[in-house]
C-alpha cells in the first residue's frame, strides 16, 4: 500500500498520508511523494484545490523517529526532502487545505502551517513537539508559526511544546475553523468544492501576493499588487465575474 494516496474528483485532489500505524509519520518516500505530487498538481489544470489529510486516527506525527534508528544520517541533507514538500505547497498556485483530525505534531504541524487553510476536527491536538526531543522547529515552522501567532507566542509554543486542543488552536489563529468530528469529512469536502469552483488563477495570485508581502515594504507591495492585478484582470474568470455581476447571477468560474 502506498504511503501517499491521491484521488482527484470534481477539481479536488485529496492526498492522504497513509501510515496510520505511526500516526502518518513522515518517511522519505512520503516526503518525496508529496513534493512530486505538488509539481504534478501545478501542471494539471484539472486540479483546482488540494486537500491534505491523514489516514486513521490522526493527521501526522512528524518525522518517523524510527526511520533512522541505528543509522548516522545528516539531518541537514534529509531536510531537503522536507523543503521540496513544504515549498511545493507554499508555492503551488492553487489553494491547499490541511484537514487536521487527531494529532498534528512536529513536522506534521509544520505541514499544516504551510497550507493555506487549516480545518480542525474537534478532536485535533496540535503540538510543535520538536523541543521535547531537543530539536529546533523545522520544515518551515520557524517561518510560518511566528507569522500566524507572533514572535512571543511562537517562542512559547516552540520552547514548551504544549498540546493544544482544537479550541485553543482556533483562539490562537492556528486553525481557521473547528468542526465536529462527525461532520468533519463533509465540511472539508464542502469547503474544497467551494474553492474548486472559484477563480483558481486569482487564488494563485493571492498566494503570490501574500508570499511577497512577507518580505516587502508597503511601496513594494503596491507595485506587486499592480503587476498581479494586471494578470488577474486578463483572466476569463475576471470577465465572467463582471458579466455575472451585470446579469445579477452567480459566476461560473472555469479556473482560467
Ligand atoms: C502526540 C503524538 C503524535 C500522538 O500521541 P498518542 O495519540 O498518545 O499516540 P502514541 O501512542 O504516542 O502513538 C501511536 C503510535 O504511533 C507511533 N508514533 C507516533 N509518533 C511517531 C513518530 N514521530 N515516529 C514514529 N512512530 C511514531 C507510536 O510509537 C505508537 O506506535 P506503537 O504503539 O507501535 O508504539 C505522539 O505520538 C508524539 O508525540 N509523537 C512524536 C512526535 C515527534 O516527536 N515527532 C518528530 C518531531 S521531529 C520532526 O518532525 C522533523 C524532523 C526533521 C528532520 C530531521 C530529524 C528529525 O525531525
Amino acid at each position: 500500500m502506498s504511503v501517499l494516496l491521491s484521488e482527484l474528483d470534481q477539481g479536488v485532489l485529496t492526498l492522504t498520508l497513509n501510515r496510520p500505524e505511526a500516526i502518518n509519520a513522515f518517511n522519505t518516500a512520503m516526503l518525496q511523494g508529496l513534493a512530486q505530487t505538488m509539481r504534478d498538481a501545478a501542471e494539471n489544470p484539472e486540479v483546482r484545490v488540494v486537500v491534505v489529510r491523514g489516514a486513521g486516527r490522526g493527521f501526522c506525527s512528524g518525522q518517523d523517529l524510527r526511520e533512522f534508528e541505528g543509522k548516522t544520517i545528516s539531518y541537514k541533507a534529509h531536510l531537503k526532502n522536507y523543503a521540496g514538500a513544504i515549498a511545493g505547497i507554499a508555492t503551488l498556485d492553487k489553494p491547499v487545505i490541511a484537514a487536521v483530525h487527531g494529532a498534528a505534531a512536529g513536522a506534521g504541524l509544520s505541514l499544516a502551517l504551510a497550507c493555506d487553510l487549516r480545518i480542525a476536527a474537534s478532536d485535533a491536538v496540535l503540538t510543535t513537539g520538536f523541543s521535547r526531543i531537543a530539536l529546533i522547529p523545522d520544515a518551515g515552522m520557524s517561518y510560518h508559526l511566528p507569522r500566524i501567532v507572533g514572535q512571543a507566542k511562537a517562542f512559547e509554543l516552540m520552547a514548551l511544546s504544549p498540546r493544544l486542543n482544537a479550541e485553543q488552536a482556533l483562539e490562537l489563529g492556528l486553525v481557521n475553523r473547528v468542526v465536529g468530528i462527525e461532520s468533519f469529512a463533509e465540511e472539508v469536502h464542502k469547503l474544497a468544492l467551494e474553492l474548486a469552483q472559484g477563480p483558481t488563477r486569482t487564488f494563485g495570485l493571492i498566494k503570490q501576493a501574500l508570499r511577497e508581502s512577507a518580505t516587502s515594504s508597503l511601496e513594494e507591495m503596491l507595485d506587486v499588487e499592480a503587476e498581479l492585478q494586471d494578470i488577474a484582470g486578463l483572466t476569463e474568470d475576471h470577465k465572467e465575474g463582471v458579466a455575472a455581476f451585470y446579469e445579477k447571477r452567480a459566476p461560473r468560474f472555469s479556473g482560467r
